[in-house]
């Protein structure tokens, strides 16, 4: 396909989008279906096109004075993908499976400069409802914030240090140019590609799973780290979903101990009986939703971790359609869910336990009100200043939290490069 005949792909992609409200990757899927001729490398160009089209919706749109497929396309050709003006012009041209030539009204939106006074949701693409949950938590770093949950996300790998080491799997990978990570010994990063460029396939190297493989982002690590789960616990994953965290722990644990791996969701559970098993037979036992097989956990736990319910906001990057079908619906009833939760994690804990809450979102109403609301609730119960357990934890310096907080962690793109995330270390005093 021409770089015309995608731009026109994306264009029809966003358009059916709009119209059926449904996930960006099923409607991606979709029209691949319908359109066999296309290449896996023009499939790529077009998803990347779409996504840097939601990703950064409102500001292209505000841009543009109109927030419609064609515009976000045209604009998103120049604001992301670093055409000039004149380039896109000329690949408008209407020919055959080219878009329609531009109008006068479209060419100058393609240079508009955005006011200041433009709204901060706008200059930081994130949902206007939303606006007063972005500016209690970041202040006026606001609109920053929010730009760097706008663009691309890099491919976080993790070493496997039992059959390779760091600079092993840096060489075997040089052609995708690698880092290594910020906060760990283990962990590469490969920044994303920009434009039509693909992001890196690294699960079609023949070393994956082997030598490195693709890990959860470093967000993800430092809080099942921040965990301080360790040998000859007890420790409850009590949102174990299918299981990133707890293997984590299970490492943690070097399969000594007891690693329960706990789900309200049957389904969501079922991948990680293989998984844990083969990682750590001894340890683990997992129990499914509504069953905890005649254990009795209650006031047993050395450490309940949470990886709550939540709308995910903090990986927008990755999802950024599902930022703009948030609703404030769809927030209360997760925060509803991380209520219950936590309920349910409070029996577990022993005196002198550790209940750990994380959750992959930036919005106060998910973090740290839920924590406040549950101390009020359980006065039993005290934070833990998140610097102290990170220096148990992780070897390397602390940054700042991303809303200044001297007690619970926010990490966020902008702040630390990882995906938005938030740990609580909650410590049940009697
Ligand atoms: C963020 S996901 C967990 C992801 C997982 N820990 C991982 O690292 O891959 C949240 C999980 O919480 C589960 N969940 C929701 N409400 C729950 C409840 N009341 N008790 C236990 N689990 C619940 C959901 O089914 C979902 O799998």
């Amino acid at each position: 396909m021409t770089p015309a005949g995608r731009a026109s792909a994306a264009i029809e992609v966003l358009t059916d989008l709009g119209a059926r409200k449904r996930p960006a990757s099923e409607a991606l899927k979709d029209w691949g279906s319908a359109h066999r001729f296309a290449g896996s490398g023009d499939r790529a160009a077009i998803g990347s096109l779409v996504f840097d089209c939601l990703r950064q919706r409102a500001s292209l749109g505000a841009a543009m004075e109109d927030d419609g497929p064609r515009a976000l396309v045209l604009r998103a050709l120049v604001s992301a993908w670093g055409m000039s003006a004149d380039s896109v012009d000329r690949l408008f041209d209407g020919s055959r499976f080219a878009p329609e030539p531009l109008t006068e009204v479209e060419r100058a939106g393609l240079t508009r400069v955005l006011s200041p006074d433009v709204p901060a949701w706008v200059r930081g693409d994130y949902p206007e409802w939303l606006e007063d949950s972005f500016a209690a938590v970041f202040g006026e770093d606001a609109v920053a914030e929010g730009a760097a949950l706008s663009v691309r996300a890099p491919v976080d790998l993790r070493v496997n240090t039992l059959k390779a080491n760091r600079d092993k799997v840096l060489k075997a990978l040089a052609r995708f140019t690698p880092q290594p990570t910020a906060y760990g010994r283990h962990g590469l990063r490969i920044a994303p590609r920009q434009g039509s460029a693909r992001t890196p396939h690294v699960e079609a190297d023949a070393a994956h799973g082997k030598g490195w493989s693709r890990g959860p982002g470093r967000g993800a690590q430092i809080a099942a780290a921040m965990t301080g789960a360790g040998p000859r616990e007890q420790v409850i994953d009590l949102c174990a979903g299918a299981g990133g965290k707890t293997l984590a722990l299970a490492a943690a644990m070097a399969n000594t101990g007891q690693l329960y791996a706990y789900d309200a969701n049957r389904m969501r559970l079922r991948p990680i009986f293989d998984r844990l098993r083969r990682a750590a037979p001894a340890t683990c036992r997992c129990w499914r939703a509504g069953s905890t097989r005649g254990s009795r956990p209650e006031g047993r736990m050395d450490r309940v971790v949470i990886d709550a319910p939540c709308t995910g906001s903090g990986t927008w990057r990755r999802r950024p359609d599902a930022k703009w079908r948030l609703t404030p619906d769809m927030l209360s009833g997760r925060m509803a869910d991380q209520v219950a939760v936590l309920a349910r994690a409070r029996d577990l804990v022993k005196p002198g336990g550790r209940l750990t809450y994380i959750t992959c979102s930036v919005l106060p109403g998910e973090n740290r009100e839920q924590v406040d609301s549950f101390l009020e609730r359980h006065p039993e119960f005290a934070l833990k200043p998140w610097r102290e357990v990170w220096e148990e934890a992780i070897e390397a310096d602390a940054p700042a939290s991303a809303d200044g907080s001297d007690e619970t962690l926010l990490m966020t793109p902008r702040s630390h490069g990882t995906d938005g995330f938030f740990v609580a270390t909650l410590e049940r005093q009697a």
